[in-house]
């Protein structure tokens, strides 16, 4: 299944600008280089906004970059799907409520000519045992996975994922990344937009940070958390302290005051968010932001 000659994306300054409603000029995605090998599983990690989906977009070909060019599989994105080279999973887009699990990827292999993948996709997103029932009686998770059964229906080299799991509950998005990781060890690539650092940490070999449309860090993700899980401090303060609006300010500077003199810094007061995550790691706003962001 894998050519390990040609990448499986290459996109060299990329670019895509949107004009608002207001007629602002939004730079979603700017002079983004990207190469994905063959096998490789990564995640891309960031804010709201950071352009994720508009990359995600661009390697599809559902949106045509302003500068810049993308290959996939040496293929324009357009012709690498219609080759069923590439296939994804994307945030929105719709699945009949009044269909069963099996009519539904039934119908989307018939159009594929892939009658014959039925089974064996129903099994890798782990939906054999609801086969029969309606979409609109499947969870969340289970509406996602079978997405994710019919992304798999051309048996393609890359999957893409644009946030496959926002909205799922921690147990819904462990059976769903258990999925994921069962067809990864089979050897696809995978791509995959989260906003969850955990998702990426525990999922991807390597880690594309954006934010404002640039790519801010691009490494193992071992490295991402090494340079932010190694220096982070989590504790619970006393309830005395905790307030509707928060934890108390002056005890927040009264811990600050007490740590600096031990060297600790990037201290957060909260469980670990992604924002707290991005900005230690990305280093753009001082740590006592991230302190009065986390007391909030
Ligand atoms: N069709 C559009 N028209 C106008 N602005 C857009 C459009 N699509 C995206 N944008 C803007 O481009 C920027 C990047 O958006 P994008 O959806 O790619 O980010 P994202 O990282 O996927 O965010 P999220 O995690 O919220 O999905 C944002 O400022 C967004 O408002």
């Amino acid at each position: 299944m894998i050519d390990t000659s040609t990448p499986a994306v290459r996109a060299t300054g990329l670019r895509k600008s949107f004009r608002t409603a207001t007629g602002e000029n939004v730079v979603a995605v700017d002079d983004v280089d990207l190469t994905i090998r063959p096998g490789e599983i990564v995640a891309f990690l960031g804010p709201n906004g950071a352009g994720k989906t508009t990359t995600v977009d661009m390697l599809l070909g559902l949106t045509r970059p302003d500068a810049g060019t993308v290959e996939v599989y040496g293929m324009a994105p357009a012709e690498a799907v219609r080759a069923g080279r590439v296939s994804a999973v994307m945030q929105t887009g719709g699945l009949l409520n009044d269909f069963t699990v099996a009519e539904t990827v039934r119908a989307i292999a018939a159009l594929h000519g892939r009658t014959d993948r039925v089974d064996v996709v129903l099994e890798r997103a782990n939906l054999t045992a609801l086969a029969g029932r309606r979409v609109e009686a499947c969870s969340g998770g289970e509406q996602q996975r079978l997405k994710f059964a019919l992304a798999l229906i051309p048996d393609p080299d890359l999957v893409i994922l644009d946030e496959p799991t926002t909205g799922m509950d921690v147990g819904a998005r462990q059976e769903f990344w258990q999925t994921m990781r069962a067809d990864a060890a089979l050897g696809r690539t995978i791509v995959f937009a989260t906003h969850y650092l955990a998702e990426a940490d525990e999922f991807a070999e390597r880690t594309v940070l954006m934010n404002h449309g640039r790519i801010v860090h691009d490494a193992p993700t071992t490295d991402v958390r090494a340079a932010y899980g190694g220096r982070t401090v989590t504790f619970r303060p006393p309830a005395e302290v905790v307030g509707t609006d928060g934890i108390d300010a002056a005890w927040l500077d009264r811990v600050r005051d007490a740590l600096a003199p031990l060297g600790v810094t990037d201290l957060e007061v909260s469980a670990a968010s992604l924002e707290a995550a991005f900005l230690a790691l990305t280093a753009e706003i001082p740590v006592d932001a991230i302190l009065e962001g986390a007391s909030r």
